[in-house]
């Protein structure tokens, strides 16, 4: 049987307040000679410590929610709340993860300073800044390159500058963005065990963003299943498989195969609008 959390409730044992809140998201694009629903009304809890694997097809408003989450785009109506305050611009206590790593390392610097600039901007203290770095260079396995420049190195190891830079900042909330649709399948997957290796060693809660029904289902203790464009949560699904996962056995599970052959069909609900009867909406300005 799928377990599905109760609409919007985070189950957190401890009872401590959600990491983040969405309460009521809806954001409307202004385009030439109208208007775009992106996101018409998203409402859900993310508990301390949680990894999140948010899916949706295409076009749903999965990078629409990040930047409303991130700060990055102001909500047209709705709130989102960090540890009870209302996020309003970039919170201190977020890092992201985006897909373009190639764009958002600097390639004159090395993999050291990319990963020291934004302890660097905080002020933080060299010796102090040293460790943080040295601990994320070693979290992503990355030790051996410090000095090298990004250009040296292969995509996947260029994402795992990024994520060490986000690490090293101790985020309380890491977002992730479809942060390995660039890379080799074998490179992604070790990439997956890295995300859930950072994930149980730091306690981070994580929001990863995919349309990879397989890699959300791998990754996530919970999936969020987002609906067709004007977006709204499809479905809450809680992912019972282990804790411990690795690719071969957990992939292939009889119980992985029924959740992520439940998600499947979830997707392809949300493509037809079947559940939401959600299509894309273009409405005319009034003049
Ligand atoms: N800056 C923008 N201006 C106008 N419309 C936008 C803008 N950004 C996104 N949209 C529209 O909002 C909807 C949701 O887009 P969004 O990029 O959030 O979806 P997504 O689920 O991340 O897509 P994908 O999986 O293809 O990356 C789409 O219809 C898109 O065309």
């Amino acid at each position: 049987m799928m377990v599905n959390h109760p609409e919007g409730i985070a189950a957190d044992s401890t009872g401590a307040p959600p990491m983040l809140s969405v309460k009521g998201l809806r954001k409307v694009y202004q385009v030439d000679g109208g208007e775009i629903e992106a996101v018409r009304n998203l409402t859900f809890d993310i508990a301390p410590g949680q990894l999140v694997c948010v899916v949706g097809p295409s076009g749903a408003g999965k990078t629409t929610l990040l930047k409303c989450i991130a700060g990055l785009l102001s909500p047209t109506s709705g709130s989102i709340e960090l540890r009870g305050e209302p996020v309003v611009g970039p919170p201190h206590s977020m890092a992201v993860v985006f897909q373009e790593y190639g764009r958002s390392l600097y390639p004159w610097m090395s993999v050291r300073a990319n990963i020291e600039l934004p302890l660097k901007n905080q002020g933080m203290p060299r010796a102090e800044r040293k460790k943080l770095v040295d601990e994320a260079l070693a979290a992503v396995e990355l030790s051996h390159v410090p000095n090298s420049y990004p250009w040296q190195l292969s995509g996947g190891m260029q994402q795992r500058v990024a994520i060490a830079r986000a690490v090293a900042y101790k985020p309380q909330i890491l977002l992730m963005d479809e942060p390995f649709a660039a890379v080799d399948a074998q490179t992604r997957a070790d990439l997956e065990d890295l995300v859930r290796n950072i994930w149980q060693k730091l306690g981070v809660t994580i929001i990863f963003i995919t349309h990879d029904i397989d890699e959300s289902v791998y990754l996530g203790e919970r999936v969020l299943v987002l609906s067709n464009s004007p977006t709204v949560v499809q479905e809450d699904l809680t992912i019972d498989l282990p804790v411990e996962r690795d690719q071969l056995t957990t992939r292939s599970s009889a119980r992985f195969t029924e959740l992520r052959a439940h998600v499947y069909e979830q997707i392809q609900l949300a493509k037809a609008g079947t559940l939401t009867g959600a299509v894309p909406v273009v409405k005319k300005r009034r003049k």
